[in-house]
């Protein structure tokens, strides 16, 4: 078996989500079209709604920003006392939605909408998070050795605690220190993983992240974090340039930690 020696000046390990803990095929495949096939239906229900309408007006707002790119769908404004017509505002947001869905874009706007939606099938025990087989028993061994183990995904805050208290493994979440989304700073800029350590309290050479992005991984290594790309089945291909860069694993149990042994 491969091994990857961890660092020793190592304490914490940060994870991504999709492709490094979860299959791409759950988000793909279960999670995404959960959204679109049931948004028109949840705007519907919970239009009057407090939580509702934050998300409409976030939506709203990442609109306008992207009103300069090609096919981009505008949410039209709530106009005077009751807003304009229901139906064709909700309308404008499930094509927004769609819209984003379809580029596969980490916007925070679409992700809180979509945490929000999980919620319920989550709970209604819709849906359980996979996770890799290998992924809890490593945590556990990491945690046991004195490993803080936190989540960096563009999942919300709430989606990830959805996945992490409804997996097919159970309740993992105590298994988990914390989690960052991005309302932190987006996974591509290197400032996101200062912040993090920061946030933390330790510094960004004491953070291992793991992730199968290599955008990601060369973001982080700019802030001095340590990183490796995880190869799982399903995710993007890597260039043999991005091969021969980045240290790979494939499990999380090619991980070693020197303070375990
Ligand atoms: C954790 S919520 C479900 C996955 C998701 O929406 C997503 O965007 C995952 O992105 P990641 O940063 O974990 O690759
Ligand atoms: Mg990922």
């Amino acid at each position: 078996m491969v091994v990857l020696s961890v660092p020793a000046e190592v304490t914490v390990i940060l994870l991504d989500i999709e492709g490094t803990t979860t299959p791409i095929a759950f988000v793909k495949d279960i999670l995404f079209p959960y959204i679109k096939e049931n948004v028109k239906e949840y705007l519907q229900t919970h239009w009057e709604e407090e939580e509702c309408q934050q998300d409409v007006s976030l939506l709203r707002k990442q609109a306008e920003e992207d009103s300069h790119l090609d096919g981009a769908v505008p949410i039209p404004a709530a106009s005077g006392h009751g807003g304009g017509d229901p139906q064709q505002m909700i309308q404008a947001v499930v094509d927004n939605v769609c819209w984003q869905m379809s580029l596969d874009r980490k916007t925070t706007a679409l992700k809180q909408l979509q945490g929000h939606m999980w919620r319920a099938a989550f709970a209604a025990g819709r849906m359980k998070a996979e996770f890799f087989e290998d992924v809890v028993p490593a945590v556990r061994k990491w945690r046991e050795a004195g490993m803080k183990v936190y989540i960096y995904s563009s999942g919300s805050v709430e989606a990830q605690k959805l996945l992490f208290g409804h997996s097919t493994e159970g309740d993992i979440l105590e298994l988990v220190d914390g989690h960052f989304d991005t309302k932190i700073g987006h996974k591509v800029e290197s400032e996101s993983y200062r912040k993090i350590a920061s946030s933390i309290g330790c510094s960004t050479n004491n953070i291992l992240f793991l992730t199968d992005v290599t955008l990601e991984a060369s973001a982080a290594e700019e802030a001095d974090v340590h990183v490796a790309v995880v190869v799982r089945p399903g995710n993007a291909g890597l260039t043999d340039d991005e091969k021969t860069y980045y240290s790979l694993i494939t499990s999380f149990s090619e991980l070693y930690l020197p303070s375990s042994a």
